[in-house]
């Protein structure tokens, strides 16, 4: 058993692969055997967790979860502490496992309640896992509501109950910790999940997580992108940023600043607004007429502030530059122009590369649906951007998705709120088109670029705002390799 950092690129498995996994495993082993494995592994961990704590309440559901927090209750008992359990099943539908687990607490004696206790120091919440089917109600609602406003640590079971597996969807218990058993699972890492969960442990309980492909994979840590004593700024990519239409020159400005921070060796501004002979405060940048730029020879960040004017420069852009990312107008305007799709379906075919980085609304439009539709499953809603656009899809949000074709997509374990504020997604784009321009792979830039933007943000200094502009400044081509990263997840 662990705690999950972003060590390495975590499988994460859903609903059927993890079912798939448990039936190969169980297999192996004598029977219950799991399942007191299950057990015996959130034992510990409350254990760990509060050792001090005597009276831990366990509520327990009508499916195996529910067994997994039976077997719990017997170790803790065992260990002289006092579980209080409170079971919502029905012995006569119990599946065996969770039988097995039932016929044990009753014989060594432990007390089963149709309630939760009057009071307790550690809340174990074994009510629903992967079982789960629908929101909560009735009793296992007022349990859930009882876990959450009881004051106590929550150690949930596999998932905290109500959550989806696949999808980080469906609320119910809030817990401070969750043990994944058997697998990772990605309803942990993106939409509600992420507030749901709170810390993630995870035990594989012996299984091999080798035997089924991942539904996703969590982004590990990046390695240092080493600088050469023998180089010079032409080695490091040139980055051009197009957009800043009138009145939004901001955004611009804020991607041509990460792109530099981020470590491309020259950046480049093209202001669809108004001239501006030279950015205060940022003199590196290169400010210059659109037209005048070699787009093929450069990695460009379009959309970031462009408004409607960007929708006249995409077709050169989408068909001269090699490296592209788009970003919020250029988006809009994409989805908005279906004649701008076989410019951007032609590109994988001449081997240029493309990113696109809408938030849920701005991927709502590109996909034709709602916004609720897009968070209700955001790793699908990624990879439907990427194959539809055959091209590399960041979809961003709490767990941001990287998708592309035919690629296992990354859930980002970084990154928090403090980024839920005007202009980060600007510096996102630039700091993507600088790993462009470096010559990186366009997943693998995606998926690192995604984790150092909210690696930034988690090492945030406490009681400091965090503006887009210092996130911007903030950023380094060795941002990983600095001390204090906060471990994201
Ligand atoms: N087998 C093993 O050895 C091991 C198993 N493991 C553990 O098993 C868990 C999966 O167990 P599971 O498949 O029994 O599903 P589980 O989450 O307990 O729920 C199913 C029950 O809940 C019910 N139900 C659903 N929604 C509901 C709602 N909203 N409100 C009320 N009831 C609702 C549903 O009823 P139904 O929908 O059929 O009416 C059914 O009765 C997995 O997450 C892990 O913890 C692992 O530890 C490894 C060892
Ligand atoms: N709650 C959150 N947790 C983690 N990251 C977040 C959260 N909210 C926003 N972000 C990140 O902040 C950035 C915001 O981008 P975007 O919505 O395009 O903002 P803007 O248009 O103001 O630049 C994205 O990278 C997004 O993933
Ligand atoms: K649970």
């Amino acid at each position: 058993m662990r705690r999950i950092t972003p060590d390495r690129p975590w499988p994460l498995h859903g609903n059927a692969g993890s079912r798939a996994l448990e039936a190969r495993t169980a297999a192996a082993l004598p029977p219950n055997a799991l399942m007191q494995r299950a057990g015996l592994s959130v034992a510990r961990l409350a254990l760990a967790l509060a050792p001090h704590a005597q009276r831990f309440w366990l509520a327990c559901g009508p499916g195996n979860n529910g067994g997994d927090g039976l077997e719990a209750a017997l170790h803790l008992a065992r260990w002289g502490k006092q579980p209080l359990v409170s079971w919502l099943g029905d012995a006569g539908r119990l599946p065996p496992d969770a039988q097995a687990a039932l016929q044990r607490v009753r014989a060594a004696g432990i007390a089963l309640a149709d309630a939760p206790p009057g009071a307790h120091d550690f809340a174990i919440d074994a009510l629903l896992g992967l079982g789960s089917a629908r929101p909560l109600e009735g009793r296992m609602a007022e349990w859930a509501e009882r876990m959450n406003s009881g004051g106590t640590p929550v150690l949930a079971v596999d998932l905290p109950s109500g959550l989806s597996a696949d999808t980080g969807r469906g609320g119910g218990v809030r817990a401070t910790h969750t043990l994944s058993l058997l697998t990772l699972k990605p309803g942990l890492f993106t939409g509600g999940g992420r507030d749901a969960a709170g810390e993630i442990w995870f035990d594989d309980l012996g299984a091999d997580l080798a035997a089924e492909p991942p539904a996703a994979r969590l982004i590990p840590q990046p390695g240092v992108m080493a600088r050469p004593h023998d180089s010079h700024k032409g080695r490091f990519g040139d980055v051009a940023v197009v957009g800043g239409a009138p009145g939004m020159g901001g955004a611009a400005l804020l991607a041509a600043s990460a792109a530099l921070h981020a470590g491309a060796g020259r950046v480049f501004c093209a202001l669809l607004g108004e001239p501006m002979p030279l950015v205060p405060g940022q003199p590196e940048l290169m400010l210059r007429d659109w037209a005048s730029l070699d787009l093929a020879a450069m990695a460009v960040a379009c959309g970031c502030g462009g408004g409607d004017a960007v929708r006249a420069v995409l077709p050169r852009v989408l068909s001269t530059a090699r490296a592209l990312v788009l970003d919020a107008d250029a988006l809009n305007a994409v989805a908005a122009d279906a004649a701008l799709h076989p410019l951007l379906a032609a590109r994988p075919a001449r081997g240029w590369s493309t990113v696109l980085t809408p938030h849920p609304l701005e991927a709502a439009r590109l996909l034709g649906a709602a916004t609720q539709a897009v968070q209700a499953d955001r790793l699908a809603s990624a990879q439907a951007l990427a194959d539809r656009f055959r091209c590399v899809a960041v979809l961003k949000g709490s767990g941001t998705v990287v998708a592309a074709p035919g690629q296992v997509p990354w859930i980002n374990p970084t990154g928090t709120a403090a980024l839920a504020t005007g202009g980060t997604g600007d510096v996102l784009a630039g700091l993507l088109a600088a790993r462009l321009a470096a010559g990186q792979d366009a997943f693998e830039a995606a998926g690192q670029g995604v984790f150092l933007h909210g690696a930034a943000a988690d090492r945030w200094p406490v009681g400091h705002s965090l503006t887009a502009g210092a996130l911007a400044k903030a950023l380094s081509p060795r941002a990983s390799d600095q001390a204090g990263i906060r471990q994201g997840c």
